[in-house]
């Protein structure tokens, strides 16, 4: 049985703040470097031989892999960086306060617009404070000005497809840290979770998710390592 583990990044300056945050490089609090060295801790004790590393190119989701590496005495493991794990884009929202948002379109549509499968928050507009196009890691890429979660797995599962999935074939145990909804779109994937379903699945931060995988990359078991901080999973496909 392979072992596949998701982590996502550790609490965030903007979680903490309750802002959108998407694509915007928002760096780890103090307690999310922590949650990130208590998930090494349990990854540590996990008896498993990870040799495959992928994670986005956000700075919370890197530091979230190294510091977890760091307690796992492993930050030899080749990790491979790319922007198709990054967190899904929030456009037109990012930046903007959740609460706030909520008091002037409503609940309803801050719902629709956070967990909603397939409808997308407003744009981004050009040249606005958020707008990445001259950071130097998106060189070259054509960057969404807003992403629902289909959206989102429609770029996560090809590189899924491509760059992972045969790492788990070879028989590699393997970490993957990334976001919120670009591990709910990989979590979607492998357990087969139907688009009205999805909005139930909450993924907590720096909460360890282990998942074997058979030949076929099907799961047949799965658990948070902090049982204290688990949310609700899918059942088994
Ligand atoms: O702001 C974000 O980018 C995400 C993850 O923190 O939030 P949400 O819970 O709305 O998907």
């Amino acid at each position: 049985m392979t072992k596949l583990v998701l982590i996502r990044h550790g609490q965030s300056a903007w979680n903490l703040e309750n802002r959108f945050t998407g694509w915007w490089d928002a760096d780890l609090t103090e307690k999310g470097e922590a949650e990130a060295r208590k998930a090494g801790q349990m990854l540590a004790a996990l008896d498993a031989d990870f040799r495959a590393g992928f994670t986005s190119v956000q700075t919370r989701a890197i530091r979230t892999l190294w510091l977890a590496l760091t307690e796992m005495k492993r930050v030899w493991l080749p990790i491979e960086k790319d922007w198709h794990l990054n967190e899904r884009h929030y456009g037109g929202l990012t930046g903007l306060d959740k609460a706030e948002t909520a008091a002037k379109h409503g609940e309803e549509q801050v719902h629709v617009w956070r967990r909603s499968y397939d409808i997308p928050p407003p744009p981004l507009e050009v040249g606005s404070t958020y707008d990445l196009t001259p950071d130097p890691r998106y060189k070259g890429i054509d960057i969404p000005n807003t992403e629902s979660l289909k959206t989102t797995l429609e770029r996560v599962l090809p590189y899924w497809e491509q760059r992972i999935a045969p790492e788990l074939i070879a028989g590699k145990d393997t970490l993957i840290a990334a976001h919120g909804n670009s591990l709910r779109a990989l979590v979607k994937h492998l357990f087969r979770v139907p688009d009205d379903q999805i909005t139930g699945v909450e993924i907590p931060t720096g909460n360890p998710l282990l998942i074997e995988l058979d030949t076929n990359l099907k799961p047949v078991s799965v658990r948070y390592l902090d049982e204290s901080r688990a949310q609700p999973l899918p059942p088994l496909p």
